[in-house]
């Protein structure tokens, strides 16, 4: 099992290219399914989860080709689907979820996995699937599975006005993308305004998709019956390039973040120019220069729903505010189980203490390296940010959650100076 080996103290300077985003790429992949046509997609990023969702739209009948090194991929789903996900694939990726609504919405039935929960909660898809059902599909959760199909005699979803009960990213991804192939209007009220959700969106409609608000809390979709192939290029990664501003402001240094958008990052960079970063974004890509976390004041922050301070960001943040001066109070809104990484950055010297939903970090901590172990996607990254800073070795183990959502993250690390190196 791969391992990463950081030797910390070193500053980052130099560029990063930002790749593609994770969950702007998985919802686009499945949105192939939708259509007879072949998609193609450029600047998918080299993520595990894509290798996932790409087995298992292969395993539904799915044609993909990769053309080349920047992230081009071909989808066609031409011939006869086999609509369904199987726990293999689904256990190792939730987003695997995200296939539900579209073959719903062209094949009339679907068989998927339930999720389950994960390592930062127990996220149920009663949404998605509370959603689907308003729009006509019969659902029946047996086995593990949830099986849905069209009554007899219909052949296509219709139109409905759906209220989520709280704000979902997948679940307003999913119903968006059956509401397009649905007959009549849809209007989903409480809608996620995520920019992957709105990637998403400007992709259905360049393939004949019929959407209005998107990027706002009420999206309307007249139905059409049937969507063309495009071509689209999947929007940067703001998490990526989130994390990469903490590294930078906790090692010190300066870096250019090519391809990075700004406008999609406002809460994390109000919050590291008010802990004495310097960050300017501009319409290629973001500046961000820091004396260093030890020079920097802590931040207190609350996870919320896009433009909030999103919680895909929480523990790289906590990792800065370990260093950095004074103390603050991390607030996780989002998921329930999210501080994963709290005793883990305690091994490295950190001082945190969990009151309920809170975080509360005392600033300041000399961080020594140690061994420590990578308990999900975020919170590995929390660490590698926490090793880069700390005193000595550093060896974080498990960071096949790590590869599931960062392209190549030791080596855009090395290219900026770090010493970091993956080992067996
Ligand atoms: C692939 C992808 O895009 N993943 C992102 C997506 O996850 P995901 O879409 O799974 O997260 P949601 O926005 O759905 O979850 C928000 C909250 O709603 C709850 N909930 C959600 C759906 C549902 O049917 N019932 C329910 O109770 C969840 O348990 C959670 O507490 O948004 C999260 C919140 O920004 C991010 O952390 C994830 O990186
Ligand atoms: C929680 C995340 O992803 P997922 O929803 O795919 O588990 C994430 O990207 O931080």
């Amino acid at each position: 099992m791969d391992r990463l080996l950081i030797r910390g103290g070193q500053r980052l300077h130099g560029e990063v290219l930002v790749s593609g985003a994770k969950n702007a790429a998985l919802p686009e992949l499945c949105a192939a399914l939708l259509t007879d046509q072949p998609v193609m997609l450029r600047n998918v990023p080299r993520l595990r989860d894509v290798a996932t969702m790409r087995t298992l739209l292969e395993r539904m009948g799915v044609q993909v080709q990769t053309h080349d090194e920047r992230g081009g991929m071909t989808l066609h789903a031409a011939a006869a689907l086999d609509p369904v996900a199987p726990y293999e694939l689904v256990k190792t990726m939730r987003a695997s979820v995200l296939v539900l609504g579209p073959l719903v919405a062209r094949c009339g039935q679907a068989r998927v996995s339930l999720p389950g929960g994960c390592a930062i909660g127990s996220r149920p898809v009663d949404q998605h699937i509370k959603g689907l059902q308003a729009m006509g599909a019969e659902i029946a959760v047996e086995h593990g599975y949830i099986e849905a199909s069209l009554p007899a005699g219909r052949s296509r979803l219709r139109g409905a006005r759906i209220t989520t009960d709280m704000v979902t990213v997948t679940g307003t991804e999913n119903l968006m993308m059956a509401a397009t192939l649905a007959e009549g209007e849809t209007v989903l009220e409480n809608a996620a305004q995520e920019p992957e959700v709105v990637d998403l969106a400007e992709m259905l409609i360049r393939m004949g998709a019929r959407i209005e608000g998107h990027g706002t809390s009420r999206i309307r979709i007249e139905g059409v019956p049937a969507l063309g192939g495009t071509e689209h290029t999947v929007v940067a990664d703001r998490i990526e390039t989130g994390t990469f501003l903490c590294a930078v402001a906790a090692t010190g240094g300066e870096a250019w973040l090519r391809g990075g958008r700004g406008d999609h990052l406002d809460a994390v960079i109000d919050k590291l120019r008010e802990a004495g970063a310097t960050v300017e974004a501009d319409a290629t890509g973001i500046r961000v220069r820091s004396p260093g976390g030890a020079a920097l004041r802590a931040q207190s922050f609350r996870t919320t729903e896009y433009p909030g301070f999103p919680t895909d960001m929480q523990a790289q943040f906590m990792a800065l505010n370990c260093v950095a001066q004074g103390p603050s109070a991390v607030t996780e809104t989002i998921f329930e189980n999210r501080f994963m990484h709290v005793q883990e950055l305690a091994r490295l010297g950190a001082r945190i203490h969990i009151d309920g939903r809170t975080a509360v970090v005392e600033g300041g901590q000399r961080l020594t390296g140690a061994a420590v172990m990578a308990t999900d996607l975020r919170a590995s990254a929390s660490l590698v940010i926490a090793g880069l800073v700390a005193d000595g070795e550093t060896v974080v183990d498990r960071i096949y959650h790590l590869d599931r959502g960062y392209d190549r993250m030791e080596r855009k690390l090395r290219a900026l100076g770090a010493d970091i190196e993956r080992i067996a």
